[in-house]
């Protein structure tokens, strides 16, 4: 079943056309984050699908609706993550929470609530006492207050510390549990691969590439690289590598990229069998990560821009 779909959409802010035709799905159930450069049209998009901004031109459906008709139902059932709008700092998380639940017809409970956004022992804190970190899994049980069906996340976890980051993604976690659907922009591709069933790369006005995150780096053609301690005879020049395999020999690791990680190691083992070296030392597959497989796209793909998060790593900058 699909919550959101989306064919050539288009926006332009004046004469700057932003999206040029973006098309995506996403399903019941799945968390799906939506990656891609600053200024990319991430915000853009979603605020179409939260109905907040009209679109230029295309299809869209929400649950269902298109935003740009029926904004105020679609609201009804959409949870949206505002940034501190003004809570009473006086008030207690549970007091909060209670306020906001009575805006809806049939709230979750705020026990269930303070569960999922791991915030159960903070019942009875003051809001201006709460770390940011804790504020922000706040905003997230607001969100939630009206049991919604859908949750939008724009870049949940900027700014936080490891710990808060991990208190955040536990939330979105125990969220993915109870079934919903959940659309996340966010800059930090670990993030992503850890919580996206899906992803999708937005670049120069289009959705560039779209699946797991296995099919992402397949697109991306980021090989798997396998690596082993390379064995004496090898180091020495007395044994060669295995012919078919393009293995480089660095210090005393050997290393050899493949498309075929299952046809490589079997070769590899072979190899090792046929020439007495029992098993491999240190013998390791890394499959490429989503930062891998960004980072070749990215770079291949018309209109490149690093996010921030990520530019440091390839300029050797330091934030
Ligand atoms: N209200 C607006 N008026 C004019 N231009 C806008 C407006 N909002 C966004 N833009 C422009 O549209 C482009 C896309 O912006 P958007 O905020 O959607 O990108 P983004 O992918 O969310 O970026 P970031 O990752 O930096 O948050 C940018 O060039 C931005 O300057």
């Amino acid at each position: 079943m699909t919550a959101i779909e989306v064919r050539g959409l288009t926006m332009s802010y004046a004469d700057r056309q932003v999206l040029k035709g973006v098309d995506f799905e996403v399903r019941r159930g799945e968390v799906f984050c939506l990656l891609g450069p600053n200024g990319a049209g991430k915000t853009t998009t979603v605020e179409i699908l939260e109905g907040f901004r009209q679109r230029t031109g295309g299809d869209v459906r929400v649950l269902g609706m298109d935003p740009a008709a029926q904004s105020a139902r679609l609201r009804e059932r959409i949870g949206i993550v505002l940034q501190e709008c003004g809570f009473p700092r006086q008030a207690r998380v549970g007091e909060l929470i209670n306020m906001w639940r009575a805006y809806y017809p049939k709230p979750r409970a705020l026990d269930d609530l303070l569960n999922v956004v791991e915030l159960t022992e903070d019942r009875n804190t003051q809001v201006r006492r709460l770390s940011g970190g804790q504020r922000r899994r706040l905003d997230l049980a607001l969100a939630l207050a009206g049991d919604p069906d859908l949750i939008f996340l724009d870049e949940p976890t900027t700014g936080f510390d490891p710990e808060s980051r991990r208190r955040c993604w536990a939330a979105i976690e125990n969220l993915r549990s109870l079934g919903k659907t959940i659309v996340l922009t966010t800059h930090y591709l670990d993030e992503a691969e850890r919580l996206a069933d899906r992803v999708a790369i937005l670049q120069a006005g289009q959705i560039q590439v779209a699946g797991t995150v296995r099919h992402v780096a397949r697109e991306a053609g980021v090989p798997t690289t396998i690596k082993f301690t390379a064995p004496e005879r090898v180091l020495d020049g007395t044994l060669p590598p295995p012919r078919c395999l393009d293995v480089v020999v660095t210090g005393d690791v050997a290393v050899c990229h493949t498309d075929c990680a299952s046809a490589a190691v079997r070769e590899l083992l072979s190899w090792a069998a046929a020439n007495d070296l029992g098993d491999l030392d240190g013998l390791s597959v890394e499959t490429p990560t989503l930062e891998d497989a960004y980072l070749q796209l990215v770079s291949s793909l018309p209109g490149r821009r690093l996010p921030e998060a990520l530019e440091p790593l390839v300029t050797g900058g330091t934030h």
